[in-house]
């Protein structure tokens, strides 16, 4: 019985994939895989685990480098989410520049008794008279599965889309409506947009504090969202923006302490995500990536090992897996033992991204404890495990 341990509510449309060789729960002790959307997950906690898939997008949540160290394989699930987070992020500036959260909140505290009821909200409507988002410049940050459908759904609105990416991906790329004007820095997205939002990865160092005092001096607009994570926008800026009447209001999903408090942020309970569509395509397609990786030995759509999508053919008796540092002869290394064993192996891939070399080695024996005890003694070998058929 393989052991996965789900560390928050997933969906069952995912769960339900796992079958009847599975122990599927939040109680499972010493799991050979967790199944996690925002939870903390330190994978230096868990002794026998093999992998973590996030239902979702980001993987800040999860201790990527710990986990490469101790050949822990982390996969996420690019794209299932992102279509839930582009419609709510595209509805909430709709809403926003209508002021309709206002709007609504005070014909909602009226006196429900006041005879002159419709005359009061026919003369009190001006108070919140909004502007149209049709011509006006959405600045994305940021094109990756979310802001490359939020460009198109804002060029549809008939917005002007200026956009940044530092690393787009052809694939991406290829999706982008091609009116979207792909600049080459983020201070261009920031001096020409009316509204700016953000859709990158929170890494520490790196993408924190990416919009900041310093470049959006430069902001002549009005509103900035961020639905990607707190820390990417620095709130100090913000508060002092919003003090100063350089910004109209901040919407997020991602609350810190002092927000709560300032009627100019408009704050949302991480809800990007929380739609039935996007919990299903999360769950199912991180469930099937860890049955891949358990039962196959199979990469797909991991952050910290390369891809590699092989199945063994029917001879196969057993797959040796080995995770090993990214370094040279590694290939001859492995080969070696089972060479000097007189071990036909029936087939060899391996792919490396760097950091981890992984290698699938076929073999239509059996193989028994003194080969796989031989690979572990490999220098720069960090993990082996193998899989009977
Ligand atoms: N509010 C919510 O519920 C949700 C939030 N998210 C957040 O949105 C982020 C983006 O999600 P996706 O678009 O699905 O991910 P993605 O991986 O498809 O796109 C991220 C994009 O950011 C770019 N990027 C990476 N490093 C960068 C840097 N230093 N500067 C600028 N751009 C950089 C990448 O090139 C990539 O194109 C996630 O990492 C997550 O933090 C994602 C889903 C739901
Ligand atoms: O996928 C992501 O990065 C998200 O932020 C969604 O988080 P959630 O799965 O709703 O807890």
């Amino acid at each position: 019985m393989r052991k996965i341990k789900t560390l928050n509510n997933i969906s069952q449309k995912g769960l339900c994939l796992f079958g009847k060789d599975y122990e599927v729960s939040e109680s499972v002790e010493n799991p050979e895989a967790i199944l996690v959307r925002s939870a903390q997950v330190d994978t230096d906690s868990f002794s026998e685990l093999l992998a973590v898939a996030r239902a979702g997008a980001g993987v800040n949540n999860i201790t990527i480098d710990k986990a490469s160290a101790k050949g822990i394989c982390v996969f996420n699930a690019p794209g299932a989410n992102a279509n839930a987070v582009a419609e709510l992020v595209m509805t909430i500036l709709g809403m926003e520049v209508r002021h309709v959260f206002e709007a609504t909140n005070w014909v909602k505290n009226l006196d429900p008794n006041d005879p002159a009821l419709d005359k009061t909200i026919e003369k009190g409507k001006k108070m919140f008279s909004g502007t149209e988002l049709s011509g006006k410049t959405l600045g994305v940050i940021g094109l990756g599965k979310i802001g490359v459908l939020v460009s198109n759904y804002a060029r549809w609105k008939n917005m002007n889309v200026v956009a940044y990416d530092p690393y787009p991906s052809a694939a991406n790329m290829h999706k982008l409506s091609n009116v979207v004007s792909v600049v080459k820095t983020i201070d261009e997205v920031i001096a020409k947009s009316d509204f700016i939002t953000v859709h990158v990865p929170f890494i520490k160092g790196v993408t924190e504090n990416m919009l900041n005092e310093k470049n959006l001096a430069a902001f002549k607009g009005s509103i900035i969202m961020n639905f990607a994570r707190g820390g990417i926008v620095n709130m100090d800026t913000v508060y002092k923006m919003l003090d100063e009447g350089r910004l109209q209001s901040y919407l997020t999903d991602f609350a810190d302490k002092k927000s709560l408090q300032n009627p100019k942020i408009k704050i949302f309970p991480h809800l990007g995500a929380s739609t039935e569509e996007a919990e299903e395509n999360c769950a199912v397609m991180a469930v099937e990536e860890l049955k891949d990786y358990l039962e196959f030995g199979v990469v797909r759509n991991s952050v910290n090992f390369p891809p590699l999508d092989s199945y063994p053919h029917a001879e196969v008796k057993s797959r040796v897996v080995v995770i090993n540092q990214d370094v040279p002869n590694m290939i001859a290394e492995i080969t070696k033992v089972f060479g000097a064993a007189n071990i036909n192996i029936a087939s060899f891939s391996n792919k490396s991204n760097g950091k981890i070399g992984y290698n699938l080695i076929d073999v239509e024996t059996s193989v028994d404890d003194s080969i796989i005890d031989a690979l572990k003694k490999l220098e720069k070998v960090i993990r082996v495990r193998v899989i009977h058929f």
